[in-house]
């Protein structure tokens, strides 16, 4: 019937009685009739073992050896999981991302997928078998040395097998039985979603909700894949469906009206979402020649930093510059800082870490007058830290402290989850003629499971 890539994260293949359970959902499926391919994360924790195991060998380990190493979590899974599909009588064999034809750039830890050539795979489904990728791996050009594609990377392999094979749709197979308006494990009353665009998805995924790596639902957006979350407990449970194809079915069957959110109307909330793990750095007073040094400088190397404000505060020659970075490139930044700095004043920097950045997502969020203020009084009223508020259409965000960071997403959730939710959804040329003859509104939220 239908050709289906699976994606059994990390958490679903954590053990022996979970890659059976995963072979049995494959088998399932197979035996309704559908084709798939299976795409494995390392067992959960692997990857972090290997890192540790790496820094205590070596404290820069070579990129391309690293890699090597940590590809090794993917091989692993994938060879057991096929070992798991043959013993109840399945043809499969496992295949590492170069076998499976993804081939990537040469970033070591960070590559970007340029190309799949799925032919070895197709050959496997043509003759029946189950193809079982190790996920988050490809090589750099034919023949060329390892690469990881960065932390969640399996979610890509998935897609961009889906994408590739032309399947049906890429099952995103974990520990909980979709996407939600906020981590489910920590926020009281978060309510799943039937389906979501990629627009919100992919918000809410460089927001921190981890459920989805943000690189794969972009690869899914420009190449047109279905995402479907849903738990490992059981293929017919809830779930969540990502994509335009789908909420335009949702729409159809949904019945009502559909129409965009009136000027002043609450737009629907995809969720809220926080990254830990932050450090911001300011400079106060810093030359205009300089600060540019030090913006190239983190460009150049590639750091993932958000620049938070910069800007002249009274004198003519001097700004403040504030940035934002991941507790992990600080070392690299100070390195950086120290070198723009030679025969520079940079007397006044502050560094404050143990951040966190919280963020409420919902398209046409920011365009709502209002609701930076309410996200402002949602933290205040629980005493949390609040600095640099940043406001994009889809998203409000803002930096507060670690400490308290659980009972500040809640108040958060509390206040813009609970309003009701006028569904306002982009016109992409796929819907122009759709949407007119759906007519439909969806609700947008399941109830709470
Ligand atoms: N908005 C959200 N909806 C669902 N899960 C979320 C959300 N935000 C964070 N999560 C977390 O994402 C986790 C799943 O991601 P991850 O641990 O990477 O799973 P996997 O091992 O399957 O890749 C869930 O257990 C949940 O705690
Ligand atoms: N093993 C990799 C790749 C991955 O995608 O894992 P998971 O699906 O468990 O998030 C990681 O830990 O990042």
């Amino acid at each position: 019937m239908a050709l289906i890539v699976q994606k059994y994260g990390g958490t679903s293949v954590a053990t022996p009685e979970k890659v059976i359970e995963a072979a049995r959902q494959i088998l399932a499926a197979q035996a309704d009739g559908h084709q798939v391919v299976a795409v494995v994360s390392a067992m959960g924790g692997t990857t972090d073992r290997l890192l540790h195991l790496a820094s205590s060998v070596s404290d820069q380990p070579d990129p391309a050896q690293l890699d090597a190493l940590l590809s090794t979590g993917e091989a692993v899974s994938a060879a057991l999981l096929s070992m798991a599909l043959n013993r109840h009588g399945a043809a499969s064999r496992s295949f590492s991302g170069a076998e499976a034809g993804i081939l990537t750039d040469d970033r070591h830890g960070r590559a970007t997928i340029q190309q799949v050539d799925p032919r070895r795979l197709m050959e496997d489904l043509r003759r029946g078998a189950i193809p079982v990728v190790a996920g988050f791996q490809g090589e750099a050009g034919v023949a060329g040395p390892c690469t990881t594609l960065g932390r969640g990377g399996s979610d890509t392999t998935g897609v961009a097998l889906a994408a590739a094979l032309g399947a049906d749709h890429c099952e995103i197979v974990t520990d909980v039985a979709g996407v939600y308006t906020a981590d489910p494990r920590k926020v009281t009353g978060a309510r799943r979603h039937t389906t979501l665009l990629y627009e919100e998805m992919a918000e809410l995924a460089v927001s921190g909700a981890k459920v989805l790596a943000a690189d794969s639902v972009d690869y899914a957006r420009t190449h047109g894949v279905d995402l479907k979350v849903r738990s490992n407990l059981t293929a017919c449970g809830p779930e969540t469906w990502v994509g335009y194809r789908r909420r335009c079915a949702a729409m159809a069957a949904g019945g009502g009206s559909w129409r965009p959110a009136g000027l002043g109307e609450v737009p629907a909330i995809a969720g809220v979402a926080t990254r830990t793990g932050l450090v911001r750095c300011v400079l106060r007073r810093i030359a205009a020649d300089h600060a540019v040094r030090i913006l190239r400088g983190l460009a150049e190397r590639e750091l993932e930093v958000e620049l938070r404000r910069y800007g002249n505060l009274g004198t003519e020659d001097a700004s403040d510059l504030a940035i934002t970075l991941p507790a992990e490139s600080v070392e690299e930044a100070r390195a950086l800082l120290a070198e723009a700095d030679r025969g520079a004043r940079l007397d006044e920097v502050h560094w404050t870490s143990n951040l966190a950045r919280l963020s409420v997502v919902g398209l046409g969020i920011g365009q709502l007058p209002g609701s930076p203020l309410r996200l402002l009084e949602a933290l205040r009223s629980v005493g949390a830290a609040r600095t640099d508020l940043l406001v994009t259409s889809n998203k409000l965000s803002v930096l507060t402290g670690e400490s308290g960071l659980a009972e500040a997403t809640q108040s958060v959730h509390d206040t813009f989850v609970h309003e009701p939710a006028v569904h306002r959804l982009p016109t992409p040329d796929l819907w122009a003629t759709d949407h007119k003859e759906l007519g439909a509104s969806v609700p947008a939220l399941a109830a709470a499971d």
